[in-house]
């Protein structure tokens, strides 16, 4: 087939509408996010995570008594059962912990009711497991791995300061329990990406919650997605300092690499969450006395605005820029990154397979055939 003669597509599904959601929407022209109509900024300020998940599963945000009932849900599904436990314990050291968030998602399934529910009423939108465990299997599994106590987690901490807790077995100041809080925040939902799409394409086969979110963690997994945010931090310990930017990235671009943190399928302008992520790095590398990170990623970020609008592309920071840098400063080390992207897009998750199964058709694309022309075997 000639080049003339292929139908047109869209690679990637770049552009395609996929279909509809209420939950959240990316205004990329604009750099806006919001979730069910408020803006990304004005819930990262004003609400807790838990807030913000009740918000994504139900529609609206809580009124002080459905938050406390809420909150007092989440925190009750936040510990470990000892089959979880041990498989945390038996899990190969030396494997990613996205590896073992994939598979104890799926691991969980088998301990819990699930599997005559497809509807948007399944018990997942009331047991919460997924969106509460998650945290507490990171934590759990960086302490174990380090040859650590398991710390249980604590009911009278918010998620974020709680997983910073756990993690440490020291409770995290007031301020750094809230950073921690807000960005899990700012990565609870961002519409069709390519995690939530894959957990809406296996929802609409009829499969479990548990089954979709597995796949979703899969598919965050990779460095074009979310683990692009353990990529950056490798790349500015690659650069070293700030007065290395300039000949790293002359380097780096001429061989065609790819600048981790940066570019957008969507977005056209910088990522609102990474604007609110700066923020918090500055205020941070202020407090502990460390702008190491700070400086390399400013210095990144001007000189690649400045390359790209030569050529006539614009490229601006995303989320993953500056997050790594702020989970550095807080003590934690760089393999959870993406766990920690994951323990917060669960929520995200969980609303759009529920929204999905509301009035589910089945995903199944056409794909343009390029093999050979039928033929026999001789
Ligand atoms: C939570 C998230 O998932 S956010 C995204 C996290 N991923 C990353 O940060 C990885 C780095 N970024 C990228 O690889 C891309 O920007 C993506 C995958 C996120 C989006 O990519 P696409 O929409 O497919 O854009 P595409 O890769 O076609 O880029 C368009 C142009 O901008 C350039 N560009 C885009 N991102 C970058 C980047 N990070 N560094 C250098 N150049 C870039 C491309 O080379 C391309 O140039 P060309 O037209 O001359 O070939
Ligand atoms: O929307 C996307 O393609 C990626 C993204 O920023 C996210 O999932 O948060």
């Amino acid at each position: 087939m000639s080049d003339q003669e292929k139908p047109s597509y869209a690679k990637g599904l770049e552009g395609v509408i996929a279909g509809e959601t209420s939950i959240s929407k990316v205004d990329g022209e604009a750099g806006q996010l919001y979730y069910r109509g408020y803006p990304i900024a004005e819930l990262a300020e004003n609400k807790s995570y838990e807030e913000v998940v009740y918000l994504l599963i139900n529609g609206e945000l809580p009124d002080t008594e459905q938050s406390i009932l809420f909150s007092a849900k989440m925190r009750n599904a936040r510990d470990l059962s000892e089959p979880i436990l041990q498989m945390i314990r038996n899990f190969p050291r030396g494997s990613h912990p996205m590896e073992l968030l994939q598979s104890v998602i799926a691991y969980l399934s088998a301990y819990v009711e699930h599997r005559i529910h497809h509807g948007p009423h399944c018990n997942c939108r009331d047991t919460l497991h997924q969106v509460a465990q998650l945290a507490s299997v990171i934590a759990a599994y960086h302490r174990i791995s380090q040859g650590l106590e398991y710390v249980p987690p604590r009911r009278n901490l918010s998620h974020g300061a709680n997983f910073l807790y756990m993690l440490r077995g020291e409770e995290p100041s007031p301020e750094e329990g809230r950073i921690m809080d807000t960005a899990l925040v700012l990565h609870a939902d961002h519409s069709f990406n390519a995690s939530t799409f894959t957990a809406r394409v296996i929802a609409s086969t009829q499969s479990t919650c548990y089954s979709s979110i597995s796949g979703a963690i899969g598919a965050l997994y990779g460095s074009l997605h979310g683990g692009a945010n353990e990529k950056v931090v490798d790349m500015v310990e690659e650069i070293g300092s700030a007065s290395a930017v300039e000949p790293w990235l002359d380097h780096a671009l001429a061989s065609g690499r790819k600048i981790m943190g940066m570019g957008h399928r969507v977005y056209r302008a910088k990522d609102p969450r990474a604007v609110i992520m700066e923020g918090f790095l500055e205020k941070l590398s202020e407090q502990t006395g460390d702008r190491h990170y700070y400086d390399i990623l400013k210095a990144l970020e001007t000189s690649m605005a400045r390359r790209m609008a030569e050529k006539g592309k614009p490229i601006y920071p995303n989320v993953d820029f500056f997050s790594g840098a702020i989970y550095r400063l807080l003590g934690i080390p760089k393999g959870l990154f993406t766990p920690i992207f994951a323990m917060s897009r669960a929520a995200g998750w969980l609303a759009h397979i529920l929204e999905q199964r509301v009035d589910n058709r089945l995903y199944r694309p056409k794909a343009l055939y390029t093999g050979p022309e039928p033929r026999h075997i001789t």
